[in-house]
């Protein structure tokens, strides 16, 4: 039985133990768990024999820890924010990355919602206050948040919690979100803005929920902090960076921003001399915002159960690199997914040099499905000759495709042709292009079209096409030619667009023939071409 290493790595952040018992119970998981993985050189060392690493965000999945983890499958993360990995090199390596959405988002909703009271309500001064033996009730007096207006920006699964519990506080909830329908905010009655300086110009409290990416950065700077209201206050417990940290200390210095309440950072944990930590205002918890039991359990259990499924059935689920596929939709592609990889490894075969697009369609029963991975499959299996099949797999194939300037689409018709299923593969630049098609016959596979002539051949072994003058004497001398050098023809199909016009002959060969047979069948009068396609 095969075995997997499994590596529970972290920087004093543990993963939930109910989903470390649940790996430990699976005879073929060894799994070890590390929790002082702060240095990237340790997170290195610790994951060169990982088949599966779990996280949450105190270790860092860089270039280097993919690199040395060369048997590694899978990386999950127990929670959502994913930035702590490197997902592009992941994809490049063929890596799966997970995450396990909704887990947490009450509990961080909740936090976030916590900070904003005692933001609004001063409790950390007040308490510290109290703890050095003094009673300072004047100057700790604070805002209610009946009747303020509150900017959530990013109305995802957290930003929506945050909302329902401010409106039943008597706010008045503004949202951004450039990807959140006008229905679904409706739904959720809140005043959804489409520009951001308008959403939070007239706020009081505003607050964060979206992930940092380059769009995302510094949203809060210090231009857009100056164009709201004087005395604004900002929670952020999504990340680090979307406010700009050294404006917000400037603001409130300077008492424009009234106060902030923080869960996360730029640098984490902030260094000593970091600007906020001086700022008047602030309340700051130390990336807490998933750090409950119930948040913890839940998504322990689920990347637990994921990275499971994922190392002994490869199954994909909540995955931020790939398509999901559950054990139902694998076992009904699976046939169609090998079959993609093939087609593609053979239209590579055939296909004009330099091509600039590479479509799939699919008919019939077909295209009732999500193709998505067989599509991917089409693509691996193409790319492989020319990138090499170490390099390209269901995870990057797109993202090569797009790097060399292939375009790649997809389409599907439910309608059947003379098939009741059809893959259809078309590859090239302008009208100079290679079309094969493939269908099931009583399951089985078979390529039933060669740039639209129809042949009929099992994807196995090696497959000689050649195109010759249809006139008698040609599968004599193919025969001939392949029977001296001991080259058996295992099946043979015919195909001719008109009598005594081009033919088509397409022979399934019981081995691969030697460059100089092929150059010899090239030599015989009236072959205009010739191509020998391996499938493996
Ligand atoms: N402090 C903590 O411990 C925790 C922090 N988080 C962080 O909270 C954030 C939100 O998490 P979820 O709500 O679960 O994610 P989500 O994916 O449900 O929501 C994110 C929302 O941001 C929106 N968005 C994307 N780009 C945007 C842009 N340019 N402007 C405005 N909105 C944009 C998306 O449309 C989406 O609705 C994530 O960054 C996550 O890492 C999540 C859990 C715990
Ligand atoms: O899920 C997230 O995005 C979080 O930020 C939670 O992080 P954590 O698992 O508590 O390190």
């Amino acid at each position: 039985m095969a075995k997997f290493n499994i590596l529970i790595a972290g920087n004093n952040d543990p993963i939930s133990s109910i989903g470390i018992d649940l790996l430990k119970a699976e005879p073929s998981f060894d799994v070890t768990v590390n929790m002082n993985l702060k240095a990237e050189d340790a997170m290195v060392e610790a994951s060169r024999e990982a088949h599966a690493i779990i996280v949450r965000s105190g270790a860092k999945v860089t270039a280097k820890v993919l690199d040395a983890a060369k048997n590694l499958k899978v990386v999950g993360r127990a929670g959502v924010g994913v930035d702590n990995i490197d997902i592009p090199y992941a994809s490049k390596r063929g890596v799966v990355v997970m995450n396990t959405p909704g887990g947490n988002t009450v509990s961080t909703a909740e936090h976030a919602f916590g900070l904003m009271m005692s933001l609004s309500r001063k409790v950390p001064q007040a308490h510290a206050s109290v703890i050095g033996g003094k009673w300072e009730r004047k100057n700790f007096q604070g805002a209610e948040l009946n009747k303020k207006t509150l900017a959530v920006l990013g109305m995802g699964r957290i930003g929506t919690e945050f909302a329902k519990r401010a409106q039943a506080f008597g706010m008045t909830v503004v949202a951004y979100d450039p990807y959140l329908s006008a229905n679904r905010a409706e739904m959720l009655k809140v005043e959804l803005r489409d520009n951001l300086d308008d959403a939070v110009k007239d706020a009081d409290f505003i607050t964060m929920h979206m992930p940092l990416t380059p769009e995302t950065k510094h949203m809060l700077n210090e231009t857009r902090l100056r164009l709201c209201k004087k005395g604004v206050r900002v929670i952020n417990c999504a990340r680090g960076g979307l406010v700009d940290d050294n404006a917000l200390a400037k603001l409130l210095e300077e008492g424009h921003v009234g106060g902030a309440a923080l869960d996360v950072y730029e640098v984490e944990p902030p260094p000593a001399d970091y600007a906020l930590l001086k700022a008047p205002n602030v309340v700051f918890t130390p990336h807490l915002g998933a750090s409950t039991e119930e948040a913890q359990e839940s998504v322990g259990i689920e990347i637990a159960e994921q990275v499971k499924e994922n190392l002994l059935h490869g199954t994909v689920v909540n995955a931020v690199n790939m398509p999901n596929v559950d054990p139902k939709t694998l076992a009904e592609i699976g046939p169609f997914l090998r079959f993609g990889e093939i087609l593609g490894r053979l239209i590579s075969q055939i296909a004009p040099q330099r091509a600039e697009f590479l479509r799939v369609n699919y008919s019939g029963n077909l295209g009732k499905m999500d193709t998505t991975l067989v599509s991917r499959g089409v693509l691996k299996g193409y790319l492989e000759r020319p990138i090499g099949a170490d390099q390209v797999n269901l995870i990057n194939a797109v993202g090569t495709a797009e790097n060399l300037g292939l375009r790649f689409t997809e389409s599907r018709v439910p309608e059947p042709t003379e098939f009741s299923d059809l893959i259809e593969v078309e590859v090239g630049s302008g009208e100079n292009k290679a079309v094969i098609s493939g269908s099931f016959f009583g399951g089985d596979p078979r390529i039933v079209k060669i740039n639209g002539r129809r042949v009929e051949a099992t994807p196995e072994g090696t497959l000689l096409l050649l195109e010759n003058d249809d006139r008698p004497g040609m599968i004599g001398a193919y025969g001939t030619i392949l029977g001296k050098h001991q080259v058996n023809i295992a099946n043979m199909s015919l195909s001719r667009n008109v009598e005594g016009g081009t033919a088509l002959t397409l022979l399934t060969l019981d081995s691969t023939p030697p460059q100089a047979v092929i150059q010899e069948l090239e030599k015989i009068p009236g072959v205009k071409r010739v191509y020998c396609m391996e499938l493996e």
